[in-house]
């Protein structure tokens, strides 16, 4: 099978880097520094990037890795860097503050063809606050996503059952489907996007934190394609999971405002689109274009996110442009 090797050094890194995260949640709660841009990072963030970045590394040494962290800041906060050496070290014993340092900073690259992008912790608010967060790693060759994987440590298995099992890791390759793993161990289940026909279906996905998108755009173009039910509110990519395996029909990421000229991280989509793409379904930005993913760190010819289970998407860009010529 086309990328096989690629598929089980990638499980096998992202699952040891959600056992990390977890243990770090359990051990530190809340604990959070900041960064320049004041946005949080923890000494889990930094450890998931460590051990994905090292056996990305081992097993291909050509790869380069885009990620979200680098070692700068944690440098100079030498407690820090010596907590994330301990959780490293429980997996890789020969770890020392300067190879972890060494390790995180492979992912910060310079992006070629092939290239793989690595969120360590997508979610970094989620993760503190006790709720949802996702570990995703993806690789791009010449501009396409061939191998997704998203791993949710806190999602249920089903969201209908919040007090089930939790813990599931998404993997999609290209031609090859989307499945989901129980984190805790078993059988890869196929996922598939929802038809949407029924009303308990007919729900869309928006992250928690409203000032990472247009809450109100959303809301009126939720309501003028017929997705009344109440949303599921999630952090990070975990709600390309739930579109990808059938409980939700859309995930909106709308820019505030409708104009606005930032442009979204690679990190933050790239693992989750192909795994709604892989599960049937459909992204576009909020022009109907494809995301263009051979630039590296930024979505730089792309504005706003649709992922949809491909049957509404039309229907949803229609309603987006009326919004955008309205306001
Ligand atoms: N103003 C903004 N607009 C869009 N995305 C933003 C943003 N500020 C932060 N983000 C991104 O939103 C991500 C979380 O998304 P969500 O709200 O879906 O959970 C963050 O990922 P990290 O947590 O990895 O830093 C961060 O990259
Ligand atoms: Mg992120
Ligand atoms: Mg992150
Ligand atoms: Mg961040």
């Amino acid at each position: 099978m086309l990328y096989e090797r690629e598929k089980q050094v990638a499980i096998a890194a992202v699952t040891t880097a959600a056992q990390l995260c977890e243990q770090v949640r359990r051990e530190q709660g809340s604990l959070a520094i900041a960064k320049p841009d004041r946005t949080p990072v923890t000494v889990a963030d930094f450890g998931a990037q460590a051990i994905i970045c090292q056996a990305l590394g081992e097993a291909f040494p050509n790869d380069p890795v885009i990620g979200e962290e680098d070692s700068t800041l944690l440098r100079t906060q030498i407690e820090q860097l010596a907590q994330v050496t301990q959780y490293v070290q429980a997996y890789l014993p020969k770890a020392t503050p300067e190879s972890v340092a060494a390790w995180i900073d492979r992912g910060n690259a310079q992006v070629k063809s092939r290239y793989w992008t690595l969120d360590p912790i997508d979610g970094t608010k989620g993760y503190i606050r006790g709720d949802q967060y996702a570990i995703a790693l993806a690789l791009v060759e010449a501009g396409e996503l061939k191998l997704g994987l998203l791993g949710c440590p806190a999602l249920p298995v089903d969201l209908t059952q919040p007090d089930g099992e939790r813990g599931v890791l998404f993997v999609a390759v290209r031609g090859q489907g989307a499945t989901m793993i129980p984190l805790a161990g078993g059988a890869p289940r196929p996922i598939h996007v929802t038809d949407a026909s029924e009303e308990s279906l007919r729900r869309f996905a928006r992250s928690i934190v409203s000032e990472h998108s247009n809450p109100t755009l959303q809301e009126a173009v939720v309501q003028a394609v017929g997705l009344t039910s109440p949303p599921w509110q999630l952090d990070s990519q975990a709600k390309y999971g739930v579109v990808a395996r059938g409980e939700a029909a859309l995930y909106l990421r709308l820019p505030f405002p409708i104009t606005s000229e930032k442009r979204q991280n690679t990190w933050d989509h790239a693992a989750g689109v192909i795994m709604v793409e892989e599960a049937g379904g459909r992204v576009t930005d909020m022009y109907g274009q494809p995301l263009d993913f051979s630039f590296g760190a930024k979505l730089v010819n792309n504005q706003g996110i649709i992922a949809s289970n491909g049957l509404i998407h039309e229907a949803v860009l229609a309603a987006v442009a009326q919004m955008a010529k309205e306001s």
